[in-house]
C-alpha cells in the first residue's frame, strides 16, 4: 500500500517544475548553452564571421592562433574559426534533417502501432524487424553512390535507415501508457484518439523520446562528419566539419593545431546532446505505466424491441484463450433505475460492465448476443459510440483513472470542452459547477490527482462522469477502496445525482449492504451466469436461488445475536472449469442429479423475480433463509 501511495506520489510530482529543475542543473544548463551558441554561431555566420570561408590568405598559411586570426588558418590560408561557423551551418541543417525524418518516421509511426495495437501493430512489428536487419552504413553508401550530390536526401534516408530503433522505443513506450487506466477512462468519456494521443499519451513518452533523439542528433552528427571525412558530403569550397578534420589530417605533421578546432568543436556538440539527453531522462525519471487493455466486441441484433435503458440479452463474452467469462447473460435497467450487480470476486461482475462499454481486456469479445440502448440496436455500431455521452463509468481505483501530470480542472475541463465546447470562461464555469455538483470545493481544480483522498478522486470521478450528462452511470465498486464513513457520502452523492438527474445506475459490487441501502433491484452472478433477479426487497425475503440465500446468510447485519454467519463452502470456479448444468451445483447443499445434466432454464416464479435453479420451490417463503 505504502509502495502504491508512493509510486501515485512519485508520478504525480508536477512536470512543469521536475523540467525546470533539471534544466537548472550545471549537466543541463552548460550543454543547452554550447549548442546554443554553436547554432547561433553558424546562423549568423554571415554577420559575426571575420572573413569568408572561402577567402584564401597565401601569405599566412597553416599559421597558428593570433589576434587577426583567432583559430589560425588552413592550408590555403583560411580562416579557421570563419570556415567552423559556415561548416556548423552545414553540419547542423544535416543533423537536423536525420532529428525531424527521425521524429516523423520514428515517433509517429511507434505512436500509431503501440495505440492503435492489432494488425497495425502486427505490420509495423514486421517492418521494423525488416529494417533493423539492413545494415545502415552500406544502404548508405549505396544512396551516395545513387544520389550523392543531393545531400539533403542522403540525410532522410539516414533518418529512415536509423529510425525503426526510436520507433520501437516510442511503440513500447505509447503501449505501456495505452494500458492505463485514465487513457482508458478517457476512452470511456469518448475523448477521440488524436485528443488522448495529444493530451495523455505525448506527454508521457516525451521524456524517452527526448532522450533517444538527443543522442541520435550527437550520432547523426558524427555520421555526418565522417561521411565529409570520406569525401561524401557538402564538396568544396563549402565547409564542414568533416572535411576541415579530413584537411587537418592531412597536414597533421606540420600544423598539428589545425587537428584541435573542429575536433574539439564536434566532439564537444556530441558530448553535449549526450548530457541533454542525461538530463532530460533524469527530469523524467519516476514514470511507471500499468497495465489494462481493450478491445472491440460482435453483436447480433436483437430479436424483439425492449422499452428499457439498457437491454442485454444472451450476451457471451469470450476472452483470449478462447475462455468464455460470461454466459447466456440477460439484463435489464429501466430509464433513471438504481439496479445493483452483485455476486462474489470472479463471477464475471467487470467484465460485464466492461463489455456494455466496449471496453474488454485485449484479445476479449462479446460473442454472442444482442445489445439494445435506448430504443437502439447496437448490433451494427456496438456501444463504443455510446462511451462518455449516454453511457459513463467510474471505477474502484479513481486514483488511477485520472491523468498524474494534469491538475483536476484541466482533466474535468476538457471532457467539458469536448462535450459542449464555448468558451474558455462558460468551460470554466461549467467545469467549476460540475466540482460543486459533487460536493467538492472549487480550489481542487487546482490540485493534482495525488493531491487528493480517495473519497475526493472518486468525487472528481464522478464529476467526470457527469461531463457527457450520461444516461447511464454504470459504477464498478465505486466505494470498495473507501472507508465506511466516506462510502456513505459517496452513495449519498450518487443517490442524490441519480435523482436530480434521472440517470439510471449500474452498481457493481459484492456487498450486499451497499445493495440494499442504495438499489430497487438486483442481478445475482455466479460463474458467469445471472443465477437470480429482481427486486431487493424480495431477493432479501425471498431468496428463489441457494447462491443468494447463501450470500445473504453471510450477512452480518443479518446475523442473529448468539448464531454463527454461515459460509457458502469452496469457492467460484474459474472460467473453463465451469461444472456442466447449474454452474452453482457442486457447492449447493439442494443439488441433485439434474441440477449437473443439463443447462438450467430460468424461470419466473414470481412477476419480476427470476432464477436458474431447478429447486427454487423449496427455498420459496425463505424459510431455510431464516431457519
Ligand atoms: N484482463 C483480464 N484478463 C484475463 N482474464 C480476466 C481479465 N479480467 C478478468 N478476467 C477474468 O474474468 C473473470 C471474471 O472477472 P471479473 O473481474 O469480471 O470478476 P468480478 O466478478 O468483477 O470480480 P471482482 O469483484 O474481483 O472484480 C475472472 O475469472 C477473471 O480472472
Amino acid at each position: 500500500m505504502t509502495a502504491r501511495i508512493e509510486e501515485f506520489v512519485a508520478r504525480g510530482v508536477r512536470p512543469g517544475r521536475r523540467w525546470r529543475a533539471a534544466l537548472r542543473r550545471p549537466l543541463a544548463v552548460l550543454p543547452l548553452a554550447y549548442l546554443a551558441l554553436l547554432v547561433a554561431g553558424s546562423v549568423l555566420a554571415p554577420l559575426l564571421a571575420p572573413y569568408s570561408p572561402v577567402a584564401a590568405d597565401l601569405d599566412h598559411v597553416l599559421a597558428g592562433p593570433s589576434l587577426s586570426h583567432v583559430l589560425g588558418t588552413d592550408a590555403l590560408g583560411r580562416d579557421v574559426l570563419a570556415r567552423l561557423m559556415y561548416g556548423g551551418r552545414v553540419s547542423l541543417l544535416h543533423a537536423a534533417i536525420v532529428v525531424v525524418t527521425v521524429v516523423v518516421a520514428g515517433v509517429a509511426s511507434g505512436i500509431a502501432a503501440g495505440y492503435l495495437d492489432g494488425w497495425f501493430d502486427r505490420a509495423f512489428t514486421w517492418v521494423v524487424d525488416v529494417l533493423l536487419a539492413i545494415p545502415v552504413l552500406m544502404t548508405l553508401l549505396v544512396v551516395l553512390a545513387v544520389v550523392g550530390e543531393h545531400q539533403t536526401v542522403v540525410m532522410v534516408a539516414l533518418g529512415v535507415l536509423v529510425s525503426p530503433g526510436l520507433a520501437r522505443v516510442v511503440r513500447g513506450a505509447t503501449l505501456a501508457v495505452r494500458k492505463e487506466l485514465y487513457v482508458a477512462a478517457a476512452r470511456v468519456c469518448g475523448l477521440p484518439h488524436h485528443r488522448i494521443v495529444a493530451a495523455h499519451v505525448l506527454p508521457r513518452i516525451a521524456g524517452p523520446v527526448i532522450v533517444q533523439v538527443s543522442l541520435l542528433a550527437g550520432g547523426a552528427l558524427l555520421i555526418d562528419a565522417g561521411l565529409s571525412y570520406l569525401g561524401f558530403g557538402a564538396q568544396p569550397p563549402d565547409p564542414t566539419w568533416g572535411d576541415m578534420i579530413a584537411q587537418a589530417a592531412s597536414v597533421i605533421d606540420r600544423q598539428p593545431w589545425l587537428l584541435v578546432p573542429p575536433g574539439v568543436v564536434l566532439g564537444l556538440a556530441i558530448l553535449a546532446f549526450g548530457l541533454l539527453g542525461d538530463a532530460v531522462r533524469d527530469a523524467t525519471a519516476g514514470h511507471s505505466p500499468l497495465p489494462q487493455p481493450a478491445r472491440t466486441s460482435t453483436l447480433t441484433p436483437c430479436a424483439e424491441p425492449s422499452a428499457a435503458l439498457l437491454s442485454l440479452r444472451g450476451l457471451e463474452v469470450t476472452l483470449a484463450g478462447g475462455r468464455v467469462v460470461v454466459e447466456d447473460l440477460c439484463l435489464e435497467i429501466g430509464h433513471g433505475e438504481t439496479v445493483a450487480l452483485a455476486g462474489e470476486s470472479g463471477c464475471g461482475k467487470s467484465i460485464t460492465g466492461r463489455a456494455i462499454l466496449d471496453l474488454l481486456p485485449a484479445g476479449g469479445a462479446v460473442t454472442a448476443g444482442s445489445f439494445r440502448f435506448d430504443g437502439e440496436d447496437l448490433a451494427a455500431t456496438g456501444p463504443r459510440a455510446l462511451r462518455g455521452s449516454r453511457i459513463a463509468l467510474i471505477s474502484q481505483d479513481p486514483v488511477a483513472a485520472l491523468d498524474p501530470v494534469f491538475p483536476i480542472g484541466r482533466q474535468v475541463g476538457e471532457l467539458v470542452r469536448l462535450r459542449h465546447g464555448g468558451s474558455r470562461t462558460s468551460v470554466r464555469q461549467r467545469t467549476l459547477q460540475l466540482l460543486r455538483d459533487v460536493n467538492l470545493p472549487e480550489e481542487v481544480a487546482r490540485r493534482y490527482p495525488h493531491e487528493l483522498s480517495g473519497g475526493m478522486a472518486q468525487r472528481v470521478a464522478i464529476a467526470m462522469a457527469l461531463a457527457g450528462e450520461p444516461s447511464l452511470l454504470i459504477a464498478d465498486e465505486p466505494t470498495t477502496a473507501l472507508d465506511a464513513a466516506v462510502q456513505a457520502e459517496v452513495l449519498a452523492l450518487l443517490g442524490r445525482l441519480q435523482a436530480e438527474r434521472g440517470m439510471a445506475i449500474l452498481l457493481i459490487t459484492h456487498d450486499w449492504a451497499v445493495v440494499t441501502s442504495f438499489c430497487r433491484r438486483a442481478y445475482v452472478m455466479y460463474a458467469g451466469h445471472i443465477v437470480e433477479s429482481g427486486p431487493v426487497e424480495e431477493l432479501l425475503t425471498r431468496p428463489r436461488h441457494p447462491y443468494t440465500e447463501g450470500l445473504l446468510g453471510a450477512m452480518p447485519s443479518r446475523a442473529r445475536p448468539g448464531t454463527r454467519l454461515t459460509a457458502i463452502p469452496g469457492s467460484v470456479p474459474e472460467p473453463g472449469q465451469w461444472p456442466s448444468g447449474c454452474h452453482f451445483a457442486p457447492r449447493c447443499t439442494l443439488a441433485t442429479p439434474e441440477c449437473s445434466a443439463a443447462p438450467v432454464p430460468v424461470s419466473e416464479p414470481d412477476a419480476g423475480h427470476r432464477t436458474r435453479c431447478l429447486h427454487h420451490d423449496e427455498l420459496a417463503g425463505g424459510e431455510r433463509a431464516s431457519a
